[in-house]
């Protein structure tokens, strides 16, 4: 189980997370949705220690990750395995050498500078890729992937770091419909057959109904819900998105870019999306 306990981070004046208290048992789909600046990147940094607490702890099956450092802290950081926006790879190395990366927190990154993986290490990868349907382009160049694609890619990264959580911060933000989708339902796919615990920010509020099991809503740095999706009325969406600005009326329509289920998606891949990358 995780454990995030009165956790508060400040850069300055500037608290960005502010006495979260959240407690995660193994195998949850959680989805964290706010709006810019609620602090909901900060947390999942503050989780698998790329920013440290200002204050409280954070506990994993009853150790304190706050205080781990060196191989410890490197360990960690393997465990909780990170999916970003913008993908993360190495654009001029192939696919499978880019899933391979994730080895780096367990080999050290000699060998993966050298590309000297083990038989053992790249059929993890390729059992990875496929899991994604991606094995057939395992040898093309990451940045001839469409967004959606690279996205998965990351995934089988994720996956081959051989996991006790994935921390997924706006894991489909750059992803039309279809490829988000996609992605979502990969990450779900992964959270129900591992019993994978699974957190993810998410900037739409139909994405984190459709796949999330928990849903924690913030504002201002602060846990303002936290609860199954079917509890997310209009009143706490008003008080999620609502935010500071008094006259701010929510429009659900605005948060809501995607509709996994019940929209059909257009087929288009995310260039757009790769040229920004
Ligand atoms: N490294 C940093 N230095 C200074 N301030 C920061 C830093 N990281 C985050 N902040 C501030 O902390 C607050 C929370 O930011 P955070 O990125 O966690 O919010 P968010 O909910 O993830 O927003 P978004 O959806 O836009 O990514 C913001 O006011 C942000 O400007």
């Amino acid at each position: 189980m995780l454990e995030i306990r009165d956790v508060t981070k400040s850069f300055g004046d500037v608290v960005a997370v502010s006495e979260v208290s959240l407690r995660v048992e193994p195998g949850q789909m959680v989805g964290i949705i706010g709006r810019s600046g609620a602090g909901k990147s900060t947390l999942l940094r503050l989780i698998n220690r790329l920013v440290p607490a200002t204050s409280g702890d954070i506990r994993f099956e009853g150790r304190n990750v706050s205080s781990l450092t060196g191989q410890d802290l490197r360990a960690w950081r393997a465990r909780c395995a990170m999916i970003f926006q913008q993908f993360n790879l190495v654009n001029r190395l192939d696919v499978i050498t880019n899933v391979l990366i994730g080895r780096i927190g367990t080999t050290g990154a000699l060998p993966v500078m050298f590309k000297h993986f083990s038989t053992h290490e790249r059929g993890l990868a390729a059992a990875a890729l496929d899991r994604l349907d991606l094995l057939p382009q395992a040898l093309q160049r990451a940045d001839t992937l469409s967004g959606g694609q690279q996205q998965r890619v990351a995934i089988a990264r994720a996956l081959i770091q051989n996991p006790k959580l994935i921390l997924a911060d706006e894991p489909i933000a750059s992803l039309d419909p279809r490829n988000a989708r996609l992605v979502m339902e990969a990450l779900r796919s992964i959270n129900k057959e591992d019993r994978m615990t699974v957190i993810c920010n998410l900037h739409t509020l139909d994405a984190a109904r459709a796949y999330c099991d928990r849903i924690v809503g913030m504002a201002r740095g602060r846990v303002v819900f936290d609860g199954a999706p079917g509890e997310l009325t209009g009143e706490v969406i008003q008080q999620i998105y609502g935010g500071a600005d008094e006259d701010a009326v929510v429009d659900e329509s605005l948060t809501s870019t995607i509709a996994p289920r019940h929209r059909v998606a257009s087929a288009g891949d995310s260039r757009a999306a790769q040229a920004a990358h």
